[in-house]
């Protein structure tokens, strides 16, 4: 397909008698968030590494942008921006100087250069520290000159490893929104995270890691259904109209069940509620609440990972 832009095939890595990564598939598209979620120890890092060509693969296959990266690391690294969990930066130079040394290794012609450093500090609302020694950046600001750099790559991918780990809520949410412009861009970007809500409020689909294979991938709405069975609830409340009636004519809707007077809890196989406001307002009914009941990934996951632990 060619909107792919990462394809792995029976993707393997084993230490000694390990399997670290035992034969995942997955593939990833422009301009789609994917959260690689699971435990310590679960492979994420290593499938990271091994996308990135720091580390070679002991079976199967990944193409990154039409590349192998273990046969063409270069080409890799120049399309592909990283962000570890502990960002490479020199202290002693300048967020500048910083981005002009990658300038440099990229082959970036110099006055180019410095258009795109000046334009990316300004996306990631750096520009005003863009001449102060790194040293004095909080992680948050080290954060941030990570993703300015993969904007003055101009990336194709973004692979950001924890990227909110040890911030405070509002440097989140500022690195969260960061991202979420990165996908505007046409960037697709892989992100590793341990804290659920943050992977949930972000993603378009994650994969959940578990001892080295992927036990399952999709949108959250599409693991809820395979962990819980629940499909996505939805509450209407609504009078003035015959809404169970309209309930059970929306499409993907399964279940409509009353919830007391004049309130309806509603199962779909998506997200329903455009629809269902829709339909209400236009045969004349007055919509008073429409409430998303969908599971947290948290619940996803805590339910998956008792399972698993139950059947081990
Ligand atoms: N260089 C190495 N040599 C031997 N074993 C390794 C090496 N790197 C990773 N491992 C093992 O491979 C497995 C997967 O590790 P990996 O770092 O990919 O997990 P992870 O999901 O990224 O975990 P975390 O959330 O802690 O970063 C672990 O059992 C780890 O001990």
């Amino acid at each position: 397909m060619a909107d792919t832009v990462i394809e792995a095939r029976g993707l393997t890595k084993v230490y000694g008698s390990h399997r670290a990564v035992d034969a995942i598939d997955f593939s990833i598209r422009r301009g789609e968030i994917f959260g690689l979620l699971g435990p310590n120890g679960a492979g994420k890092t290593t499938t990271i590494l091994m996308m990135l060509g720091l580390t070679e693969t002991s079976g199967g296959s990944v193409d990154v942008l039409g590349f192998d990266p273990v046969r063409q690391p270069l080409e890799v690294k120049r399309r592909v921006g990283y962000l570890p969990d502990a960002v490479g930066f020199y202290d002693h130079l300048t967020a500048r100087e910083n981005l002009r040394y990658t300038a440099r290794l990229l082959a970036i012609p110099r006055r180019e250069a410095e258009t795109r450093i000046a334009e990316a500090m300004e996306s990631v609302k750096l520009a005003d520290v863009l001449d102060k020694r790194v040293a004095t950046f909080s992680r948050g600001m080290r954060q941030r000159l990570g993703i300015a750099e993969i904007v003055m790559k101009r990336a194709e991918v973004a692979i950001l490893d924890e990227p909110t780990s040890g911030l405070d809520p509002h440097s989140t949410f500022e690195l969260l929104e960061m991202i979420r412009g990165l996908k505007r861009a046409g960037v697709a970007v892989l992100l590793s995270s341990h804290l659920l809500d943050r992977v949930q409020s972000v993603c378009d689909r994650v994969a959940l890691f578990n001892k080295g294979r992927i036990a399952l991938m999709g949108t959250v709405v599409e693991l809820a259904n395979q962990v819980l069975g629940a499909g996505h609830p939805i509450l209407v409340e609504a009078t003035g109209a015959d809404v169970a009636g309209i309930l059970r004519e929306v499409e993907g809707v399964q279940t409509v069940v009353p919830e007391g007077e004049g309130a309806w809890r509603v199962v779909a196989d998506r997200d329903v509620r455009a629809a269902v406001a829709h339909r209400i307002v236009t045969a004349g009914g007055a919509l008073t609440r429409l409430a998303d009941l969908q599971p947290s990934l948290e619940e996803v996951y805590t339910r998956y990972f008792e399972e698993a632990r139950r059947a081990a």
